[in-house]
């Protein structure tokens, strides 16, 4: 093929097509798959679903789908009572897992699946098969940037994963390796290489992603303010992570992605990214991985209820001025040179200090390690296969 015809093909080919998959967790209808069809149709889905089993979810006409096709599939991961019968748009490849998949899949591991709440969509970054993970809510729509056109978030996020990050040193005309900017006079050179990125954090038109009292105080505040600006969140500084617009890389850290203990039998609800983000954050800046903040906008269409989100979020309000120190003083010791090493390490750390906060801390110490059980039981390393009883030994 002449390379020009190479280089159309390759233009016509969406970047990652066959390395990402796409998360959503669902209680509505899927009708705002059309919207994203120009964009998400080439990539597979891995859709959630939750809430009452007997509701059937209305989806686009000219949508059509395919089931457990495990090797070029969207997988759907159905939430809540896996009765419910899901339609979803044609035209998008995908599978559908609901809660008794989970259990068959995990047996007793599927005990740290959450029930009944969005933290349940880290089940589909553990049985997906590519690099590269997007979710996003529901109730996320196609936002507009200043000149009106379409934002094509995933597009952003992948150039945002693809680049590296700066969190060692603070470039001050920020991602200096977007188009149009650079490093500042007084960056070091030793340092614009820059750092893997692992994580790409996108915000929100309308909607913003307050907590409950923020909402009550402020029931119409709109974000309407469109900032043309991704930046790395500096090594030591936690942040406070959404995961309605969130891509990662699966290789670099996906098994620190557990959303947690949340929803249904939970004393807590709406800290499920918040949880990840912090094991996240403490993990990339051990492993000298960067996270960033910013671009793309998606338009956040509506509010949840902000009585209903209080008493999901009173025990974490209370809680995470006990969190955040934890978090801020954890050290991962050398040793820990991979993930999953961080992570069984910090689960350590929860049960030795949060434990005596609230005896949760001790199940959700219990359950970090079950996800890290599950995760490897599903993804075994290269080379090793999974058996039986879901440990992987070499071949
Ligand atoms: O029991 C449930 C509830 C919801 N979902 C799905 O999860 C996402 C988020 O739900 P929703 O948009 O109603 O809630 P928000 O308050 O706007 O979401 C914020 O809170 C975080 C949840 O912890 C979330 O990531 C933030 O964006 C939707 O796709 C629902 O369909 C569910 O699966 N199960
Ligand atoms: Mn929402």
């Amino acid at each position: 093929m002449a390379s020009s015809d190479a280089a159309a093909a390759q233009a016509a080919t969406p970047l990652l097509k066959d390395e990402l998959d796409i998360v959503i967790p669902t209680i509505r209808n899927l009708d705002f798959l059309e919207m994203w069809r120009p964009f998400f149709q080439p990539y597979h889905l891995i859709i959630v679903q939750d809430g009452d089993p007997k509701k059937t979810i209305r989806v686009p006409e000219g949508f059509d789908y395919e089931l457990y096709n495990r090797d070029d599939i969207n997988i759907i991961v159905q939430d809540g009572d896996p009765k419910k019968t899901i339609r979803v748009p044609e035209g998008f490849d995908y599978e559908l897992y609901n809660r008794d998949d989970i259990n068959r899949i995990l047996g007793p591991r599927a005990s740290c699946i959450s029930f009944k709440d969005s933290a349940c969509r880290c089940f589909g970054y553990m049985v997906s098969k590519k690099k590269y993970i997007y979710t996003i809510d529901d109730d996320c729509f196609v936002a507009k940037d200043p000149s009106g056109k379409d934002i094509n978030a995933l597009e952003q996020h992948i150039k945002n994963l693809l680049s590296p990050s700066t969190p060692f040193f603070f470039n001050t005309l920020y991602d200096p390796y977007r188009d149009g900017a650079d490093f500042v006079r007084g960056y070091p050179f030793s340092l614009r290489e820059g750092a893997p990125t692992a994580v790409s954090h996108g915000l929100w038109l309308n909607i913003p992603d307050y907590d409950a009292p923020t909402q009550l105080v402020k029931p119409l505040e709109r974000n309407s303010r469109y900032v043309d600006a991704v930046m790395t969140i500096p090594k030591g500084t936690l942040f406070p992570m959404c995961g309605m617009n969130l891509a990662f890389d699966r290789d670099l850290i996906g098994p620190a992605m557990y959303f947690g203990l949340m929803g249904d039998g939970q004393p807590i609800g709406r800290y499920d990214d918040m949880w990840a983000g912090w094991c996240t954050k403490v993990i990339t800046d051990h492993l000298g991985l960067g996270v960033k903040t910013g671009l793309p906008y998606i338009w956040h269409s509506k509010a949840s209820n902000p009585f209903v989100n209080l008493k999901k979020e009173y025990n974490g309000i209370f809680w995470q001025e006990e969190l955040i120190p934890f978090f801020q003083s954890a050290s991962l010791p050398k040793e820990a040179d991979t993930v999953q090493k961080c992570y069984l390490e910090l689960a350590k750390q929860v049960r030795a200090k949060l434990g005596k906060v609230d005896g949760y801390f001790n199940k959700l110490a219990d359950s970090m390690v079950t996800w890290i059980e599950a995760w490897d039981q599903l993804n075994p390393p290269k080379g090793a296969v999974a058996t039986a009883n879901g440990t992987a030994k070499s071949k």
